[in-house]
């Protein structure tokens, strides 16, 4: 992997902060960060180890963080705030941290909130922006959902950018998923072509956990957090019954981390399907011979299946379907591996009762947790401090438990996957008994 993780800027940074902070160490109180403080990381997320045994370089990474030279003068500066895709906790902690870090920290009185996403950068759609202020927002970290409003759907980006220019925004915070930060890579490249100084900062966001490089994606831990009474109920459902069988639906469309994690949190499953895995049903190594192994030797199972496992069961449609993202639209494995388990038993005239729940969205509208509460104003405030320093093309994101700026380019390079060889996948088998030879 080409291993340059420079960020660029808008310019010189000549402003002088107007954060009161320390300029040395040893002064009992924060000092600014410089920029060389910099920090090496291991970008395979699994320790140096694995750097070393794959050959894989470190990274040098800018550490994040309040600088004591700014780009933009924040008493004149005009941010502009965005949330895209789906929903996910902790969106809301992350508006709110700005518009508080903008205001509080260094003065700025213009901020817009862009509603409903990309498309409220195009006039055409006729949204209406939100002015936003400390009092407006105070309150909103309490509920799920986003306060902006959000879609998904391709938006021309001349025109977002027109729009940009015409309101003379200086920053755009974009919060969303890989498909928000390749929209701001692309807001980014045009701002450029046309010499437009606008600071265009992502703050990764996405419930599936599937964004490269960085630890963890706020809300991620929320979403499982949501999903463990879920699974405890099903596993009475499944234990009430004499063969009973309860399967639990999880979202996670490309990569199964909620699904691996919630069954790890709630170690009464024992069987856990995720995409990165190629399981087959029939044979003897297949699925529901497992599953009758297990209910011939405990007579209940739970099984939790993440939404974009088992796809290579289906026949392939010519055509994907697709979102109006371009996200690949999956055929419903719930229900599919549902009907598999009730045929299969029948065909052995055994009886069985199967519950199935699916609790779709509810895992990702609640607010967020504590633990993700905390990383959402991390982010959020380090999200102001990059922009007012006139970083751009950037994410604020945690790796390796470090507050760090990356490249969007890095980040939308590729998705981030369970290894099935690491050790959560290695946890999940051990939690659930399920057999290896389950791959
Ligand atoms: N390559 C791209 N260029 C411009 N906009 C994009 C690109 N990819 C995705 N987008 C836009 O980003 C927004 C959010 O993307 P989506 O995939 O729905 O959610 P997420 O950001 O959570 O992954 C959508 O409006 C989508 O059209
Ligand atoms: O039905 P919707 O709102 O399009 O979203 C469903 C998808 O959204 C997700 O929560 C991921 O969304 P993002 O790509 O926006 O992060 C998946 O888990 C799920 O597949
Ligand atoms: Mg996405």
């Amino acid at each position: 992997m080409e291993n340059n993780f420079e960020i660029q800027t808008l310019g010189a940074a000549t402003i002088p902060s107007p954060l009161n902070l320390a300029k040395e160490d040893g002064n009992k109180f924060y000092r600014f960060v410089e920029e060389d403080d910099q920090f090496l990381a291991d970008i395979t997320l699994q320790g140096f180890d694995t750097c070393i045994q794959h050959n894989i370089r470190p990274a040098c990474l800018d550490k994040a963080g309040p600088r004591e030279h700014l780009y933009f003068n924040p008493k004149n500066t005009k941010a502009a705030i965005v949330t895209c895709g789906g929903l996910c906790p902790g969106v809301n902690n992350v508006i709110r941290s700005l518009v508080m870090a903008l205001h509080y920290f260094y003065g700025s009185e213009r901020i817009l909130g862009i509603p409903y996403g990309f498309e409220g950068l195009v006039p055409e759609k006729g949204h209406e922006f939100i002015e936003l202020h400390p009092d407006k927002v105070k309150d909103i970290h309490q509920f799920g959902g986003t306060y902006l409003g959000s879609s998904r759907g391709a938006q021309n980006v001349e025109r977002m950018v027109d729009t940009l220019i015409e309101h003379k925004i200086d920053m755009l915070f974009a919060i969303g998923g890989d498909g928000t930060l390749r929209g701001a890579e692309a807001i980014a490249r045009e701002t450029e072509k046309r010499g437009s100084d606008i600071a265009i900062i992502g703050i990764p966001k996405t419930i599936d956990n599937d964004i490269d490089l960085i630890d963890k994606s706020f809300g991620f831990e929320t979403a499982f957090d949501t999903a463990t009474p879920i699974i405890r109920d099903a596993h009475n459902e499944a234990a009430g019954a004499y063969n009973g069988v309860a399967i639990v639906k999880l979202m996670g469309r490309d990569s199964g981390f909620i699904a691996a994690s919630a069954a790890i949190a709630m170690p009464v499953v024992n069987f856990v399907l995720i995409p990165e895995m190629s399981f087959e049903l029939g044979g003897k190594n297949g699925f529901l011979a497992a599953l009758k192994k297990r209910l011939d030797l405990k007579h209940h199972a739970v099984i939790v299946v993440a939404e974009g496992a088992g796809q290579h069961l289906f026949e392939t449609d010519s055509v994907p379907k697709t979102d109006a993202s371009g996200n690949i639209q999956h055929r419903d494995i719930g229900i599919f591996l549902k009907d598999s388990i009730k045929h299969y038993f029948e065909s052995l005239s055994q009886e069985i009762t199967v519950k199935y729940i699916d609790p779709s969205y509810i895992i990702r509208s609640a607010p967020a947790n504590a633990s993700d509460s905390v990383l959402c104003n991390q982010l959020a405030y380090n999200a102001v401090h990059a922009a007012m320093a006139g970083k751009t093309k950037c994410v604020v994101g945690k790796m390796n438990n470090q507050l760090v700026h990356l490249p969007i380019s890095k980040v939308i390079e590729k998705r981030k996957k369970i290894d099935v060889e690491g050790d959560l996948w290695f946890s999940a088998l051990q939690s659930t008994g399920q057999p290896f030879s389950l791959l």
